[in-house]
């Protein structure tokens, strides 16, 4: 059965720390794939939420002081319970984020970890330039992404015109031709939930997280076709194509 309809059948609990800006995107996502999205910022629940859920998405887009233990508390807790962790790291190149980030890495361990190009490079103490929340690095190598998950012993998806999934030595690229990606923001952010959705069902790290990126990125292809280029329509269609796609797998 392909992970995909293993989704539809489970329907798994996806539990989010996310982000202030794309909180409904990385929901919708998740419910389209055939999941449940939960979203919380309340240390006095991380714990019965974690009981019950499959896996733990953790942005850091608008991490704030109190974000930190909450944070810790649930990646500590979701490791004692072996459950699967994505980590989204926003703008880590930021110090805040980079002293945070830096906690977390040396008190729990994360599954996969889904960045930009300029984020991955920060695991492999690298610089590549960036903005924000963007990369502005065209050219996409894989050897930052090797050395992101040698250090970290996390699978990484480092995603760009050609995304790059490795767990350090095996290395597989998914090429997404699509500039509505980015002019739309938060598609890493509905990506890093679109792979805690697979993950959340399937123990094979590597592989559900190349077929989640590998999925997202012909939906958003095929999504840009249904609405000739323009970015407007684009999350719609989207949706629908990931929708419609999760349920004609077999
Ligand atoms: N230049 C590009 N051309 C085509 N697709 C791209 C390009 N850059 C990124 N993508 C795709 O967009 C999605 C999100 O990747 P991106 O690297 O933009 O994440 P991000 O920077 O974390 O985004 P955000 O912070 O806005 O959520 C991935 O599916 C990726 O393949
Ligand atoms: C724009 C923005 N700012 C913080 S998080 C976020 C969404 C993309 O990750
Ligand atoms: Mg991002």
């Amino acid at each position: 059965m392909s992970i995909l309809t293993q989704i539809q059948k489970v329907k798994p609990l996806v539990l989010n720390l996310a982000n202030q800006v794309t909180t409904q995107r990385v929901a919708d996502v998740i419910s389209f794939l055939g999941a449940s999205p939960l979203m919380t910022k309340e240390i006095q629940e991380i714990e019965s939420l974690l009981t019950i859920a499959d896996a733990l998405v953790v942005n850091i887009g608008t991490i704030s002081e109190a974000d930190g233990p909450i944070f810790l508390k649930a990646c500590q807790l979701a490791n004692q319970m072996n459950k699967p962790i994505v980590l989204d790291p926003v703008a880590v190149n930021v110090p805040y984020r980079a002293s945070v980030v830096n906690q977390l890495l040396n008190a729990v361990s994360f599954d996969i970890i889904r960045g930009n190009a300029a984020e991955i490079a920060w695991f492999a103490d690298k610089k590549v330039v960036s903005k924000g929340i963007d990369a502005l690095e065209l050219t996409v190598s894989p050897e930052n992404a090797k050395i992101a998950a040698k250090r970290t012993g996390a699978i990484i998806v480092q995603t760009g015109k050609t995304d790059v999934v490795t767990d350090g030595n095996k290395v597989l690229f998914v090429s997404t031709d699509s500039p509505l990606f980015k002019v739309n923001v938060g598609c890493g952010d509905m990506l890093s939930a679109t792979i805690g959705t697979f993950v959340a069902v399937s123990d094979n790290l590597i592989q559900s997280a190349y077929e989640a990126t590998k999925f997202f990125g012909e939906a958003g292809v095929r999504a840009t076709e249904d609405v000739q280029n323009l970015p407007g329509m684009f999350i719609n269609a989207f949706l629908d194509e990931i929708y419609q796609k999760a349920r004609e797998a077999k």
